[in-house]
């Protein structure tokens, strides 16, 4: 028998997306960072347009976990952050796992209550990880995991410290063999920087948003096709920014390009701040129809093509 053949029967590989759902402060970055480790996990505080961003991925044994984020706005006003609320919990829809991070310290705010009640209606898998344990009385705990799976049907329930590590060794293990087998969707050299260019992708949809306001559909994409590092120490960006319609592209334009530059202008400084180098940032606008039907895009947003 060859000998590749032994080794993929042996290890089969499992892939899945974890959405991380939590209030503001219940300590994603921090559990983020334990468990992808600080090369691979990006903080995205600034980047709040987001549908379902990609925030780590974690590798263990042969299990590859792809967490993605939802934004920390649970109480949305505008009719922008409204929509970027509801696409996030659409996110979570269709993730293979959700794990909803709760604070220990902050379990009797209503933020609480109001993240579990909507998790309740959310169909997928969950898992309940109450953080900042060492902050309270352990006997609070049991009563927060009893009370909190009455709300919602989890199927397992964690308790750990993300800024101490406790419990997460246990947490990465179980999230490694819960998600589905099958292939890595990420060749492991890849990985690092895939986060900054869908990262400098969701920049450029912030800006153009904060730009054009209400004026375009919000199924509008942005995708960083090249990202070069050159060896002059600056970088090289192209993105290409997806729009639905012909008149839609006239209005991302502008007239005489106003508008893209000023987008352009706007989405460098910040993908400079965030590369730490100098970016030239090239822009280009095309119609695609139906991009919402094509599987393919749904993978570099990192989620998964709804079933
Ligand atoms: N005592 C204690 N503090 C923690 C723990 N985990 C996180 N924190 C603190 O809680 C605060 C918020 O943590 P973040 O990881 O930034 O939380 P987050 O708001 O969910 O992350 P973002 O989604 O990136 O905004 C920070 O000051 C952390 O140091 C923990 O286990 N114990």
């Amino acid at each position: 028998m060859p000998s590749d053949l032994v080794n993929s029967e042996e290890t089969a590989t499992r892939c899945g997306f974890v959405a991380l759902i939590g209030a503001p402060n219940a300590g994603k970055s921090t559990l983020l960072n334990q468990l992808v480790g600080t090369k691979i996990s990006i903080v995205t505080h600034k980047v709040q347009t987001t549908r379902a961003i990609m925030r780590g991925i974690a590798l263990e044994g042969a299990s590859q976990i792809i967490f993605v984020d939802t934004p920390g706005i649970f109480q949305p006003k505008r009719r922008l952050d409204r929509a970027m609320v509801e696409t996030a919990w659409g996110g979570a829809k269709d993730a293979d796992l959700v794990c909803v991070l709760v604070d220990a310290e902050r379990f009797q705010k209503s933020e609480t209550a109001q993240i579990l009640d909507k998790v309740a209606a959310v169909g997928q898998p969950k898992i309940l990880v109450i953080n900042k344990i060492d902050t309270v009385p352990h006997t609070a705990l049991l009563e927060m995991a009893a009370k909190a799976n009455q709300t919602v049907k989890f199927e397992q329930t964690f308790m750990i410290s993300a800024l101490k590590g406790h419990g997460c060794t246990d947490l990465m293990a179980y999230l490694a063999q819960r998600v589905p087998e099958g292939p890595w969707l990420y060749p492991e050299d890849q990985i690092s920087d895939l986060p900054m260019r869908n990262l400098a992708a969701e920049i450029t949809r912030e800006k153009m948003f904060l730009r054009l306001h209400d004026e375009l559909p919000y199924q509008s994409t942005v995708e960083t096709e090249l990202w070069k590092d050159l060896p002059d120490g600056t970088t090289r960006i192209e993105q290409t920014i997806y729009v639905e319609r012909e008149g839609q592209k006239k209005i991302v334009i502008g007239h005489r390009g106003e508008t893209i530059k000023a987008i352009s202008m706007a989405a460098r400084t910040e993908i400079q701040e965030m590369a730490e180098r100098p970016v030239h940032l090239f822009l280009f606008v095309k119609v695609r129809e139906n991009w919402g039907d094509d599987p393919e895009r749904y993978r570099e947003m990192g989620i998964e093509f709804p079933r």
